[in-house]
């Protein structure tokens, strides 16, 4: 088993390996309050028909009493309503301050499970159970938890950290090839801001299935986020460079009305960027090649159905928009992004020179 320390408000370990599903029970209770007793599975209901049982037993056997929260499966679900629901299950459950939540499926499950963790009562201890494989390399780790809003993407939120993040590789064995992908483009995001060298290994690699593709770009990854998050918990700084492809990648999310999901939105929003850069001269290196290479190699798709004008609208919603400026995450070399501020006026051009 792989241990990834993580030192913020809350300092937690992410640990990874197999067969952890089974062992949930006895990996929690040393991160959780001696007092608590009752735990809140919140899930999907396509994980919760995957995963519920097993982790409910093992939970059970480690002396616990479970209830569980199942919500359906998409960005849908991501929202104020289901927030409320689960705050007041949560409550007519009577879960008080020394219990806590377990979330156990993909981002989704654990954005929207943070939240009602940082909100219930005031705040509540919970337990990432990351199984997608974005949530593995990405969304479990680093406190940012929230629900999108009609305007836009993660609109209302809390830096709210998990007490342990248990990631179970067993679970990628479900995992169709598009959701590997969306976590494939946020380790491939990672390795843009940081980490050139994970480009060499995507050049060679042979499968994004294999335990050993998932295990090396899960580690890399989640040791990136850690520096980043270390050094800027909330955001205000250099945790902004997680920020790239973002702008336009939720743009486009919010362009399909979600039918494009986070990591393709992404994937594209970093080639838009990186060919932006690249035409307007500010990236030192052509980082644009390198990164088509490693998307073309596990055959995203790339080619961004909206224009300009329409993605330039929902991305003035982003909350990188300072006033009149937005924060821009620019590649300058590969595995070096900056952070760049630009009117809001030139944000048009920006993404009309990354279209083209
Ligand atoms: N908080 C953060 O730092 C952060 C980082 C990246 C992304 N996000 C957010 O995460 C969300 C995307 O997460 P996601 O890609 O995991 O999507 P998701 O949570 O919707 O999961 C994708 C689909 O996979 C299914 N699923 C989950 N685990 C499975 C398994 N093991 N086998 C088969 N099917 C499984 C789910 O039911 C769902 O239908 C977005 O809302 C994005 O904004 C947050
Ligand atoms: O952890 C971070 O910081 C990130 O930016 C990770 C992103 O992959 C993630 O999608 C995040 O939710 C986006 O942040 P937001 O502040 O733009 O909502
Ligand atoms: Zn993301």
């Amino acid at each position: 088993m792989e241990k990834i320390l993580i030192t913020a408000s809350k300092t937690y370990e992410v640990l990874t390996g197999e067969g952890l599903l089974p062992r949930a029970g006895r990996l929690i209770r040393p991160v959780l309050s001696e007092k608590a007793q009752k735990l809140c599975i919140v899930t999907d209901d396509t994980v919760d028909r995957l995963y519920s049982g097993v982790l409910s037993d093992s939970l059970t056997d480690a002396g616990y009493e479970t209830v569980k929260f199942v919500f359906p499966p998409g960005e849908a679900s991501k929202s104020l309503d289901t927030l409320s629901e689960l705050l007041e299950f949560l409550a007519d459950h009577q879960l008080t301050r020394s219990d806590a939540l377990i979330a156990l499926g993909g981002g989704i499950v654990g954005d929207l499970t943070g939240f009602a963790a940082a909100s219930y009562l005031r705040g509540i201890d919970f337990v990432q159970v990351p199984t997608t494989l974005l949530a593995a390399v990405d969304s479990s780790v680093g406190g940012k938890t929230g629900i999108n809003l009609k305007a836009g993407k993660n609109l209302a939120g809390a830096f709210w950290q998990p007490s342990l993040v248990l990631f179970d590789i067993d679970t990628m064995k479900t995992l169709s090839y598009d959701l590997l992908l969306d976590g494939a483009a946020e380790a491939i995001k990672a390795g843009a801001i940081a980490d050139r060298e994970l480009f060499s290994y995507i050049d060679r690699v042979d499968r994004l299935d294999a335990p050993e593709t998932i295990r090396y770009l899960s580690s890399r990854a989640i040791e990136i986020k850690r520096q980043v998050v270390e050094a800027d918990e909330r955001d205000t700084g250099v945790r902004q460079l997680l920020n790239f492809g973002h702008t336009v990648g939720h743009a486009i999310e919010k362009c399909s009305d979600f039918s494009i999901s986070h990591g393709h939105a992404v994937a594209m929003g970093m080639v838009i960027c990186a060919r932006a850069a690249l035409a307007l001269g500010w990236s030192q290196e052509d980082c644009l090649s390198p990164l088509l290479a490693s998307l073309e190699k596990f055959s995203f798709p790339l080619a961004c159905p909206y224009s300009a004008e329409e993605l330039c609208n929902a991305a003035l919603k982003d909350k990188k928009r300072m006033g009149d400026t937005i924060t821009l995450v620019i590649p300058a070399a590969l595995g070096d992004c900056r952070l760049k501020k630009i009117p809001i006026s030139q944000l048009n051009e920006f993404i009309k020179a990354g279209l083209s």
